[in-house]
């Protein structure tokens, strides 16, 4: 397997990925835009950080990619929702790299208090400036941390180390959390209106973009100062030109911008502007930490199918993984079986988990039956990522139930499929521990593996049909590895599913179908 390093990636996470023999390393930190998109085709995994730019044409052109890993938290770099419809894992290693920005978000708001980039650049000029770079305490200073996610908690303990009494905005996160952190919970305008220091810790979203704009300027303190380290354009940057301008902010430090690297940035060209080339993750220590993440996480990935920090899958740690892959066998295959049951455009699916199964966790096996639903009509297009995008962009109608009880069996899935033209049902359980059996199709009841070329036959429940049909394949050939007969519920009707070791082609269906006994013949792939 091929592996692409676009981006400066320690060496610790590279070596980690040479290290295993199938795959072929490539670090190339140097391409450009079109360079990638003509190179990317060959490629299983693309590594990166924050400067190579994963657009939806490089995605286009990814034909074999199958994920991509951030060493670092901000995927705002690569279109997630591109990637998840090609069914690519989008991957990212969100605590390594936490300490190390909460860190130099801190030494911002002290570099900001004491201006020392400026004192240091006077002093290296030959001056001796005392008095133009007298400074302010933090102490007993008011710190409004908006985002209290991973980062934001961290900056919010390091500040009451300094003494500093810290406050929190963050919608997302409940009050009583908030102020168990020793943190006072608040609202967004009241964090504007008390603090001394506003630092923003949030993603950039269509929310949080210009968050701190012209209008939140005007609430704030007089001579407050502002600090992101977290995202550019949070921040809007104009404003905050004119914030400074107006004297209503005393001084901003900035690690991010809009526009990376920054290009006849005005706040560059402000004194009382101290800022840092988007280093808030670059240390030694952080560095190493998610490079190794990453390579561990690409690893796993492609040697063994688990997920770990997508943000397009749910995540599966190994032991789960475990756990749960008979029970992914089974969904996907009752998923498949059912599909081909099925006449018509699809509507509605219906999953019922019944029994132990319900102690697992579920979502992977819902997307399983729906991987298994479209597999047989989008064949390999169709993956563990994006088969719920696909399925609701074909409107599919998806509902889960859950029945702790069970009754003939310790765990059951069955699966329902409406199109606009019929109906089916069908169901499995796992025998064992790792054994998926089909235990009803509609009204029959039997008990098959559900694997492998299959035929299933409707007919009427007279003696000498079964053989008759055994004896048709056996002139073909077709050897009979399995055979079920289904419960006869329905006076005179049998359900008969054969297991053959080579596929039943059109002219002996043709042939079986022309029996006098048998009503349908539908041959099954799984
Ligand atoms: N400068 C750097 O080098 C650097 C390094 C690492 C991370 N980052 C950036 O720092 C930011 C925070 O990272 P994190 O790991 O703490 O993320 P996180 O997901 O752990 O926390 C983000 C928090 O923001 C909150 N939030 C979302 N929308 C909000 C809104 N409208 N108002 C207030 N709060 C809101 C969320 O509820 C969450 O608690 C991200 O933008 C990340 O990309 C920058
Ligand atoms: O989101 C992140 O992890 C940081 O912004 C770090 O970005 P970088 O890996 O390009 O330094």
């Amino acid at each position: 397997m091929k592996i692409l390093v676009s981006d400066n990636l320690a060496e610790a996470g590279v070596e980690k990925l040479q290290s295993i023999p199938d795959f072929e390393v490539e670090v190339n930190t140097s391409l450009t835009h079109e360079e990638l998109r003509q190179v990317i085709k060959e490629y299983d995994a693309l590594v990166i950080r924050s400067a190579t730019k994963v657009t939806a044409d490089i995605i286009e052109a990814a034909e074999r990619l199958k994920v991509i890993a951030r060493a670092g938290i901000g995927l705002d770099n690569v279109d997630i929702a591109a990637a998840t419809k090609h069914g690519i894992v989008v991957m990212n290693t969100p605590e390594g790299n936490v300490i190390t920005t909460a860190e130099h978000t801190i030494a911002m708001l002290l570099a900001l208090s004491r201006n020392i980039p400026q004192a240091t650049y006077s002093l290296k000029s030959g001056k001796w400036e005392k008095k133009r770079f007298r400074g302010k305490e933090v102490f007993n200073k008011t710190l409004g941390i908006i985002g209290i996610g991973r980062i934001g908690r961290v900056v919010a303990d390091r500040a009451k180390g300094l003494k500093m009494n810290v406050i929190a905005y963050d919608p997302y996160i409940g009050s009583d959390y908030v102020n168990k952190l020793g943190v006072e919970a608040v609202t967004f305008d009241e964090l504007l209106q008390r603090a001394d220091y506003i630092s923003v810790h949030t993603p950039i979203t269509q929310e949080t973009r210009n968050l701190l704009n012209a209008e939140a300027f005007a609430r704030m303190k007089r001579g407050v100062f502002v600090i992101n380290c977290a995202r550019g354009g949070i921040v809007n940057e104009q404003d905050l030109y004119d914030a400074i301008q107006s004297g209503i902010v005393a001084g901003a430090a900035l690690d991010v911008f809009t526009q990376e690297p920054p290009k006849d940035n005005p706040l560059l060209t402000l004194e009382k502007v101290i800022g840092t080339p988007h280093l808030g993750a670059s240390t030694d220590e952080a560095q190493e930490n998610v490079a190794v993440a990453v390579a561990d996480q690409v690893i796993d990935y492609l040697l063994n199918g688990t997920i770990r920090n997508a943000v397009n899958a749910p995540t599966i740690d190994g032991e789960v993984l475990a756990n749960l892959r008979p029970y992914l066998t089974l969904a996907e295959r009752l998923g498949s079986l059912v599909q081909q049951l099925t006449r018509g455009p699809m509507s509605q699916i219906t999953i019922e988990y019944v029994g132990e199964v319900c102690n697992l966790d579920t979502r992977p096996l819902t997307i399983s039956v729906l991987k298994g639903l479209l597999s047989p009509i989008l064949g390999d297009q169709v993956n563990f990522v994006n088969a719920p995008v696909l399925a609701r962009e074909r409107d599919i109608k998806v509902t889960e139930t859950m029945r702790g009880e069970a009754e003939d069996f310790t765990n059951l899935i069955s699966v329902q499929l409406k199109t606009q033209e019929e109906e089916n049902l069908v169901a499995g359980t796992i025998f064992g521990k790792r054994d998926p059996r089909l235990v009803r199709i509609n009204d029959f009841r039997l008990e098959a593996a559900i694997e492998g070329h299959l035929v299933l036959i409707y007919n009427i429940d007279t003696p000498g049909t079964i053989g008759a049909i055994g004896t048709c394949l056996g002139r073909h050939s077709i050897n009979i590895s399995m055979m079920d007969v289904g419960q006869v519920l329905e006076r005179g009707q049998n359900i008969i599913l054969l297991r053959t070791d080579t596929p039943v082609p059109p002219p002996v269906v043709q042939e079986l179908l022309a029996m006098e006994n048998v009503n349908v013949v539908q041959v099954l792939e799984l």
